[in-house]
């Protein structure tokens, strides 16, 4: 379903300085698969994904998207795709129906199909009671809604959702989710869905596959379960006190499985922790061996790891911290030329720029 090979984007911002957006992406989506681009602001996601929907060109690589190279056949790709972009949907003054019949027919439907399709799809995403209402005056969940709404409403067989909960409370989060994944199952076809997001939550429950992208690179690409017990590992923590630290650490250190053992210590008490591949099996042994050493353990937690810390354990830094900005990323010379890239939005998308937000 995409297929890129090397794929990368630099952006021109001066004579002397050139942001290296995406570095070399080279990818496989099979048709059905639900997949999440994680990474920390500035990684890459967005450029990728506007590059993969034909609304920049990449500086080299190549893409293909739905069977058709993003650079020679864009009106194919962009009749094949739907995409959602960060902004949302535009025509604030239209009726919500209108609207979504509105952006059928830029995609080529005929008037009738078009009503027909966002009449579907207004009961689908519930927005029965707003169908008659102007775009403008819909809640930030709704009006997500509705932008997903557009993204279907040419019955795309692949979907591209840049952040789509971004913005939204917990409530209407978890409703986008319910109705994305009720419209996905509800295809003829399994749909194949392409999300960045940030939060780690929303890729760990709902993708099958989660691609981390940082610093314009894939560092890593498998499902979530894989990436957390081949790159993370549980991480477990004994309180002992002070003076049994030193002792409880060297034990860790050689349990089965033990990536790294961090001892920190306040006034009163030290923490162990170890990131280990199967916590709650090593928490027998390790207990034991403490035991028989002398040493007493005040309390003992096992804890799953996140997403994040797939991320922490792959760059040495928490998605949740601020990531490396543009100007990290940035060269003097080997300037491609025709200047800065600015995104050209084709017809039928509700694609545009907004503020980066900040990780959840
Ligand atoms: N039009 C542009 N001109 C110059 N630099 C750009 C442009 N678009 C993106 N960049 C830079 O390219 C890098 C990647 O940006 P991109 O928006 O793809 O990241 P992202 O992973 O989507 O981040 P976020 O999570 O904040 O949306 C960033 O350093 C960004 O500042």
């Amino acid at each position: 379903m995409i297929r890129t090979q090397a794929l990368t984007k630099d952006f021109v911002v001066s004579r002397t300085r050139t942001v290296h957006a995406v570095r070399g992406i080279s990818l496989d989506v099979e048709p059905g698969e639900l997949v999440a681009v994680l990474g920390p602001n500035g990684a890459g996601k967005t450029t990728t994904l506007r590059m993969l929907t034909t609304l920049i060109p990449p500086t080299s690589g190549t893409a293909e998207v739905a069977g058709y190279d993003v650079v020679a056949h864009p009106d194919r790709v962009r009749a094949a795709i739907g995409y959602v972009g960060q902004g949302g949907a535009g025509g604030a003054a239209q009726l919500v129906r209108d609207e979504l019949t509105a952006q059928g027919e830029i995609y080529g439907l005929d008037r009738r199909t078009a009503r027909r399709r966002g009449d579907e799809l207004v009961e689908a995403l519930d927005l029965t009671e707003q169908a008659d209402r102007k775009v403008e005056s819909l809640s930030g969940g709704q009006k997500r809604r509705l932008d997903v709404a557009v993204g279907l409403v040419h019955e795309p067989s692949l979907l591209f959702l840049d952040e789509p909960s971004t913005g939204l409370d917990p409530h209407n989060r978890a409703n986008l989710w319910e109705h994305i994944l009720r419209m996905r199952t509800a295809a003829a076809e399994p749909m194949t869905i392409v999300l960045t997001t940030h939060y780690l939550d929303e890729a760990d429950t709902f993708a099958e596959r989660v691609i981390v992208v940082d610093n314009g690179q894939v560092i890593a690409d498998d499902t979530a379960d894989a990436l957390k017990a081949e790159l993370a590992g549980d991480l477990v923590t004994l309180r002992v006190a002070p003076e049994h630290a030193a002792g409880l650490a060297a034990i860790a250190e050689h349990a089965p499985g033990a990536h790294s053992v961090h001892v920190t210590t306040d006034r009163t008490e030290s923490t162990v922790q170890i990131r280990i591949a199967d916590g709650p099996g090593a928490t027998p042994g390790l207990l034991r061996a403490a035991d028989a050493a002398g040493l007493l353990v005040h309390r003992l937690d096992v804890a799953r790891p996140t997403l994040d810390d797939v991320f922490l354990g792959l760059t040495g830094r928490s998605l949740r911290e601020n990531a490396v900005d543009a100007v990290d990323a940035v060269d003097a010379g080997g300037s491609p030329p025709g200047g800065a890239e600015r995104t050209a939005v084709p017809a039928g998308s509700s694609a545009n720029s907004s503020p980066k937000e900040v990780l959840a």
